[in-house]
């Protein structure tokens, strides 16, 4: 790990009506690190996720990410600029196949023009099999090359959780933020998923930012953890500091603190 900074968030916050959503948020990611962000139901995780993605434009503060200002960016050119994300309810093409989900997305590293394209060049043919070759490496990764045929929609669930991943990894991101990526999966599914979490960020040299609701699996995979509750940070640090800091056990009164 190097220690170039990757993600700067400077005091952002966004307000829909009277209700402040999330504000003085500052968070740090520097270069292939796993981070966790965690906190109780309607803390703000999503919407940090919708502002660091260009979905929602921050009301205050700042969004630096690889050196570029990102506030105003539209979600495009917030993914063009290498940040790509996988959402709370799966978002997939339900109706295309596995192998389609992920060319679409592997699409924008396709490196054969538009004139090529629209005349069937050969340097189209060559491009689109590079493309198809590519995306297949994408599904042997999760598993899901034995599916690549089948409509999205077909798949088991926790198949569709991970097309999801593979997808936004196609794109070729910086930054993988991933939403609750083990949401409805069964445990051995789950403590899988992790571990393919953490192998693909060696191997693709991610730095990966990780909303999770289960606190004892954050844990387990991220070096650091950032808690929001009620649109606030309110604790950030190792596991270890986490699990033993007062306000996040507030936070999460009523709910088990587990590794
Ligand atoms: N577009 C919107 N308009 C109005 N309020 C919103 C909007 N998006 C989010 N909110 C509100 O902002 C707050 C934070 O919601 P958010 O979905 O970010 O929480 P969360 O931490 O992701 O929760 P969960 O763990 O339940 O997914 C909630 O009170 C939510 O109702």
């Amino acid at each position: 790990m190097t220690n170039n900074l990757l993600l700067k968030v400077e005091n952002v916050g966004i307000q829909f009506g009277g209700l402040k959503a999330v504000q003085g948020l500052s968070l740090e990611l520097f270069q292939g690190e796993l981070i966790g962000l965690i906190g109780p139901n309607g803390a703000g995780k999503t919407t940090s996720f919708n502002m660091l993605t260009g979905v929602y434009k921050p009301t205050e503060g700042e969004i630096t990410f690889d050196g570029k200002r990102t506030n105003n960016m539209s979600p495009h050119q917030v993914t063009k600029s290498g940040v790509s994300r996988t959402f709370q309810n799966i978002r997939l093409f339900k109706e295309q196949s596995v192998l389609d989900n992920v060319k679409v997305a592997n699409h924008s590293l396709a490196k054969h023009s538009i004139f090529s394209s629209v005349f069937r060049l050969p340097s189209f043919f060559s491009g689109e099999a590079k493309m198809e070759e590519e995306s297949i490496k994408f599904l042997k990764i999760f598993g899901l090359d034995k599916y690549k045929d089948e409509l999205a929609k077909n798949l088991p669930y926790g198949m569709q959780r991970r097309l999801e991943i593979a997808r936004a990894l196609a794109a070729g991101p910086k930054l993988l933020l991933l939403d609750e990526p083990a949401a409805g999966m069964n445990p051995q599914e789950t403590k899988d998923l992790m571990e393919l979490i953490a192998l693909i960020r060696k191997r693709f040299d991610l730095t990966i930012l990780l909303i999770e609701h289960d606190m004892g699996l954050v844990m387990g995979i991220c070096e650091r953890i950032y808690v929001l509750d009620h649109g606030q940070l309110i604790a950030d640090g190792i596991p270890e500091e986490i699990r033993n800091n007062p306000k996040v056990i507030e936070a999460y009164l009523g709910e088990e603190v587990t590794e």
